[in-house]
C-alpha cells in the first residue's frame, strides 16, 4: 500500500479528506461544513514558546468525549517509570533478541518493557520497550497519555492507522506518535517486532546544526506526515488508554478514527533513516556520536538530553592515523543500543539484529578484544561500512532495567568476558 504524505518537520500542515472540510481563516467557526466538530489536541502547554509549541486542530464526526467509561486492565508487561526493579547493577549488559511470542498478540499485548528512567508523572525520562505483534488490533484502538512513542521497527513493516491518517513504516524507517493521538498498529507482511522509546518528556525535536550550517543531519523535508483519512463506522469498538502507568479500556459505539480534516504541527510522522546526511571526520580521530543524532528530547539543562535518538548508518570511514572504532569510554550519559540489521563496528559478534545493549552512567565500555586487535593493525584505506544500521537511545538519566529484563534468558550473562582478554601491552622501555 502506498499513501500520500505531507513533508516537513514541525510544519503547520493542513489536509482534508472531503473538500472544504477545513475551515479557512479561523479554527473554530460557529458551525463547520459537513456537520463536523472542531477539537484541539496539543503536545505542549498552551503557553510553550512559539518555537517549541505543538498543537493541531481536528475536524471530526464526533468529539472524542463521546465514549464509554474506562475500566482498569490488569497487565504487568508494559511498565512505566519510575521502574521499581529490585537491583540496578552498573554492569555492562547485553541481550539476545527476546523469544518470539507464539500466541496471537497484537501491538499493545506484545509490548514488553526492558528499561526506563525518569518519572512519567513528572514528565521526565522515557521507557524502553520491545514490541512484538502477529495479529491486527481489530476493533481496538489506543492512545498514550504518558508519552510520545518513538517506534523503531526491526522486523517487517507495520501499518499505523491514526486519527490523522495512515502511515506504512518499514525497518530502516521510524515512526513517532505524539502523546494522546489515537491509533492502531498492525502487521503488514508478517509478525512485527522492534524497539520503542516512550518519551515522557518534551516532544522530540531536530537537534541544532551549529557550524555545520543550514543543511545536513536529518533534513526537515524528509519527515513525512499523513494525509487526512476517516472511518464513518458504527459498531462495537474499544479504546484502550495508558494513563499514569496503567492501562484502561472503554467501549465505543463508533470508530474513533473519524477525523475528516486536520491542521497543525502535532501529528504522527515517519522518517527514512537512509535520508540521514551523516557528518564525520575527513581528517583524523573518532568524533563523539552526537554527530549522528536524528532527534532529541531536551531537558532544561543546555545541551543535555533526556533522550537522544542516534543512529550508526552505512557510511564511508576515511580517518587517517586513527583508531577507527569507538574509543573506550565512560560517559555521564547512559546508552541503550539496538541493532536493526547488519554488524555494529564496535562488536562484530554477540550483538545481533533484534538484540540490545545497555551501558549506564560511568559504566566502562568500548570495542571488544577482537575488534581492538583488528582495528589496531588495520590498513587505513577508505572503507565503506555497508549493510549496517544500529541505533542508540542516549540519556542524561541512568537507564534502569526491569526485573523482567534482568531475569530474561536473553540476558548474556558472560557479556563482559568480551573485554577480559584485552592484554597488557605496556612497555616502559619502548624506543
Ligand atoms: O558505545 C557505543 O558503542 C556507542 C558509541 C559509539 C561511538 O562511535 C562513540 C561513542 C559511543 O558511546
Ligand atoms: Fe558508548
Amino acid at each position: 500500500m502506498s499513501f500520500q504524505y505531507l513533508s516537513g518537520f514541525d510544519n503547520e500542515h493542513q489536509t482534508e479528506a472531503l473538500p472544504g472540510a477545513l475551515p479557512q481563516g479561523q479554527f473554530s467557526p460557529q458551525t463547520l461544513k459537513y456537520g463536523l466538530y472542531a477539537e484541539q489536541i496539543n503536545s505542549t502547554a498552551f503557553t510553550a514558546p512559539r518555537a517549541d509549541n505543538r498543537r493541531s486542530w481536528l475536524y471530526r464526526i464526533r468529539p472524542s468525549v463521546v465514549m464509554g467509561k474506562f475500566r482498569h486492565l490488569e497487565q504487568d508487561k508494559w511498565q512505566t517509570a519510575p521502574i521499581d526493579s529490585e537491583r540496578f547493577p552498573p554492569d555492562p549488559m547485553r541481550w539476545d533478541p527476546l523469544p518470539t511470542i507464539d500466541d496471537d498478540v497484537h501491538f499493545i499485548e506484545g509490548m514488553t518493557t526492558i528499561a526506563g528512567n525518569g518519572d512519567a508523572a513528572s514528565q521526565t525520562g522515557f521507557g524502553i520497550h520491545y514490541y512484538q505483534a502477529n495479529v491486527a488490533m481489530g476493533d481496538e484502538y489506543f492512545y498514550n497519555a504518558d508519552g510520545e512513542l518513538l517506534i523503531v521497527p526491526q522486523q517487517n513493516s507495520l501499518l499505523a492507522l491514526t486519527e490523522m491518517g495512515r502511515l506504512q513504516v518499514a525497518p530502516g524507517e521510524i515512526l513517532v506518535i505524539p502523546r494522546g493521538v489515537k491509533f492502531q498498529i498492525n502487521p503488514v507482511e508478517g509478525p512485527i517486532r522492534g524497539y520503542i522509546a516512550e518519551n515522557y518528556g518534551a516532544p522530540l525535536q531536530l537537534p541544532e546544526r551549529g557550524p555545520v550550517g543550514a543543511n545536513g543531519y536529518a533534513n526537515d523535508r524528509d519527515f513525512l506526515y499523513p494525509t487526512a483519512w476517516y472511518q464513518d463506522v458504527e459498531g462495537d469498538f474499544t479504546l484502550t488508554a495508558k494513563f499514569a502507568g496503567e492501562l484502561y479500556q472503554a467501549d465505543m459505539s463508533h470508530c474513533p478514527l473519524d477525523v475528516v480534516a486536520w491542521t497543525g504541527n502535532s501529528a504522527p510522522y515517519k522518517y527514512d533513516l537512509s535520508r540521514f546526511n551523516a557528518m564525520n571526520t575527513v581528517t583524523f580521530d573518532h568524533p563523539d556520536p552526537s554527530i549522528f543524532t536524528v532527534l532529541t528530547s531536551p531537558t532544561n539543562t543546555p545541551g543535555t538530553a533526556s533522550l537522544d535518538f542516534v543512529i550508526f548508518p552505512p557510511r564511508w570511514m576515511v580517518a587517517e592515523n586513527t583508531f577507527r572504532p569507538p574509543w573506550y569510554h565512560r560517559n555521564m550519559m547512559s546508552e541503550f543500543m539496538g541493532l536493526i540489521h547488519g554488524v555494529y563496528d564496535a562488536k562484530e559478534t554477540g550483538f545481533v539484529p533484534g538484540g540490545m545493549s545497555l551501558h549506564n552512567c560511568m559504566t566502562p565500555h568500548g570495542p571488544d578484544a577482537e575488534v581492538f586487535a583488528k582495528a589496531s593493525s588495520a590498513e587505513l584505506a577508505p572503507q565503506r561500512y555497508q549493510d549496517t544500521l544500529a541505533f542508540m537511545f542516549e540519556s542524561c538519566f541512568p537507564i534502569r532495567p526491569t526485573d523482567y529484563a534482568l531475569a530474561s534468558p536473553s540476558l548474556q550473562r558472560d557479556y563482559s568476558d568480551c573485554w577480559q582478554t584485552l592484554g597488557k601491552h605496556f612497555d616502559a622501555n619502548e624506543q
